[in-house]
């Protein structure tokens, strides 16, 4: 998220907090100044595995649990939702303390990976139960549901059941549903996992919007980096129980620490703006794209699709081409990568023998070459 998205969030955040502990009747930051947002400690047992994670948001935050497969980010999710009973550790939310709340007592939101709506009632219906399961009336619930599917653009399909919706239609009922109960931590488990990759970009550029708009604190767990770095401002990353790296996208991409997180983030990416096919960077210079895309958008290659030269290089049919300075240089398995610095900072791989041949060493200047077709521009 940007600075500016993140400045409106917290503007905004200011103004609503008020009404939004009125309406779940959780405390806010009172007198006392018991701090807002989520402090967990999440303490699992499970067999031999045990769950180990401190987490902590400010409201407005949006997280992101990575981790490889069976690395507890699932189990870390329905522990803040009272799904999974923790073996120790504690759970506050704007200070309030929700250990032993049960989970719908909990002003939690979630939307599972195949958002559970219920094929035999409508979007409205769906969505209506969220207020219904928080004590509203029926009318209440059904009025509450009706604006959240306006707002997510799906006034014109409240009366559809769930079969009739498309993965991307399904996707917004069940994130409609989560918000309408004005939940102070939305939970979202691989929330775009369930979509076509077309699908996907669209509905990640339509919840990235969603999330900007929400003022507490989110949490989403995902194993796809594009949707943790498009979504969240902060990753937290998990591996066997624990947490092994935490930052923003930006640190964590430069910085990986576990050959999972390198792995992870294998892409470098910028944000930007599009005029056709060239992307001028934010403080930076610009990218050649084949998308041709107008406004904010994202740019991402992969360190592989960087080519160094010690030399500018002449005959290169590459339409990028920046000056760059060795930062730092890491083993990866048989890859070296390549920290640069300069008008475009970016991490490269190349062989140990091509790294050799270039005489690569930190401070040592080089050219890079990426073409426009190994790039990827989406909007932001
Ligand atoms: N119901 C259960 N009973 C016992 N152990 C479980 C149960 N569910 C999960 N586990 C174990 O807990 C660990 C963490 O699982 P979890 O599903 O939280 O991981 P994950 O990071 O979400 O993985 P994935 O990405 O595959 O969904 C795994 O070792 C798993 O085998």
């Amino acid at each position: 998220m940007t600075h500016t998205e993140k400045t409106q969030k917290a503007e905004k955040t200011q103004n609503t907090e008020k009404g939004a502990y009125e309406a779940t009747g959780v405390p806010g930051p009172g007198p006392s100044g018991a701090p807002a947002g989520l402090d967990a400690h999440l303490v699992v047992d499970r067999g031999s595995f045990r769950l180990d994670v401190a987490l902590t948001a400010a409201p407005g935050d949006v997280v992101a649990l990575l981790g490889p497969n069976g690395a507890g980010k699932t189990t870390a999710l329905r522990a803040l939702a009272g799904l999974t009973p923790p073996t120790g550790g504690h759970l506050r939310l704007d200070g309030a303390v929700l250990d032993r709340t049960a989970p719908e007592s909990r002003p939690v939101g979630v939307v599972f990976q195949d958002y559970l709506l219920f094929p035999h009632l409508t979007a409205l219906d769906n969505v209506a139960f969220g207020p219904r399961c928080h004590g509203a009336t029926k009318a209440e619930a059904r009025a509450q549901a009706a604006e959240w599917l306006e707002r997510m653009g799906l006034a014109e399909h409240a009366g559809a059941k769930p079969r009739r919706l498309s993965g991307g239609q399904a996707q917004r009922v069940a994130l409609a549903r989560a918000l309408a109960t004005n939940p102070r931590l939305l939970l979202l488990d691989e929330p775009l996992a369930a979509l076509d990759a077309r699908t996907r970009l669209e509905v990640r550029t339509q919840l990235r919007r969603h999330l900007a708009e929400f003022e507490a604190v989110a949490v989403l767990v995902t194993h796809d980096p594009l949707d943790a770095m498009v979504l969240a401002d902060r990753l937290v990353v998990i591996e066997d129980g624990r947490v092994v790296q935490e930052g923003t996208p930006a640190d964590i991409a430069r910085h990986p620490r576990t050959d999972y997180i390198a792995h992870l983030v294998g892409l470098n990416l910028y944000k930007g703006r599009a005029e056709g096919h060239t992307v001028h960077v934010d403080d930076g210079p610009a990218i050649t794209t084949t998308e041709d895309l107008t406004g904010p958008v994202f740019v991402a290659f992969p360190p592989s699709a960087v080519t160094l030269h010690r030399d500018r290089p002449t005959g290169s049919s590459a339409r990028n081409l920046w000056q760059c300075e060795v930062a730092g240089l890491e083993t990866h398995g048989d890859q070296i990568r390549a920290d640069l610095t300069g008008e475009l900072p970016l991490a490269a791989d190349l062989t140990t023998v091509a790294a050799a041949e270039l005489d690569l060493h930190p401070g040592a200047t080089v050219w890079a070459t990426v073409k426009a077709a190994q790039t990827h521009a989406y909007p932001a």
